[in-house]
């Protein structure tokens, strides 16, 4: 079966000089994979080369078989991606970011209104539709970025540290929307330092160390690489940067 994402021995970097080294790895419909690591891991680096910011210096990518050279169309309206720093239009009001994106994705309108309810409700964002991003609070920012990447409905979600500025209700509310479209088949890639929340809702993770892979696959599958069995993500991750150093 065809991988929804397929990054295949992709090394790359912001020059000459690789930052991340042959990274391979999968997410496939119905997935959440945690992408974790260190500050400076190459965690950004990587998501950059998969939304097409950055090329690589080898190796591929691609969504749903299409890669960003050959099919540049079809890969970006594959995926979603959702910033750590929300980025948003100062003129636009939160009801004119959303229907923007269903212009973009070409939703129709008795569909677009059905998804900004749901939405608005979950977000608990029902009494700011007028508003303009000047006048909300950080985490209100994402909340935004976070409905319009739920109202473009992608295949894929590719999201940077979800978790740092969110309340517990809106925390709550994406990890409901995450599960639910997984559910319906999408696939997510997510970065987090919130190790006991990646270890809880990943089907799957990724552990970057200095640009390379250095274990990947289920808690258990990590378990058993690492040679400890019932450690938490966090102990797994401690003992993997030691390892490291001192071999
Ligand atoms: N714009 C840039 N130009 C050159 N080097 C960069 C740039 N951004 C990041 N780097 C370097 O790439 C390496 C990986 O950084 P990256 O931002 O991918 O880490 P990260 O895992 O996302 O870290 P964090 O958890 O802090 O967000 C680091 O050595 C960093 O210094």
């Amino acid at each position: 079966m065809m991988s929804l994402l397929k990054l295949d021995k992709v090394t790359g970097g912001y020059s000459k000089k690789a930052v991340i080294h042959n990274i391979s790895f999968t997410v496939e419909p119905g997935e959440l994979v945690g992408l974790i690591g260190l500050n400076g891991a190459g965690k950004s680096t990587t998501i950059k080369h998969i939304i097409g910011l950055l090329q690589p210096h080898s190796g591929e990518i691609s969504i749903n078989g299409h890669t960003i050279s050959t099919q540049s169309e079809a890969y970006r309206k594959s995926f979603t991606y959702i910033p750590e720093t929300p980025v948003l239009y100062d003129d636009l009001t939160l009801q004119e970011h959303l229907e923007l994106v269903a212009l973009a994705y070409e939703i129709d309108e008795d569909q677009a209104k059905q998804r900004v309810d749901a939405l608005l409700e979950e977000f608990r964002m029902q009494k700011r539709l007028k508003w303009f991003p000047t006048h909300f609070s950080k985490g209100m920012k994402q909340k935004v970025m976070i409905m319009s990447a739920f109202m473009a409905n992608p295949a894929l979600y590719i999201i940077d540290e979800p978790f740092v500025g969110l309340d517990p209700l809106a925390i709550r509310a994406l990890l409901n929307q995450l599960e639910a479209r997984k559910q319906n088949g999408a696939g997510i890639l997510m970065t987090t330092h919130v190790l006991a929340t990646a270890e809880k809702y990943c089907d799957k993770l990724i552990l970057l160390h200095n640009g390379k892979i250095r274990a990947a696959g289920t808690m258990e599958d990590l378990r058993k690489a690492l040679g400890m069995p019932g450690a938490s993500l966090d102990d797994l991750y401690i003992a993997m940067t030691e390892e490291q150093e001192y071999a």
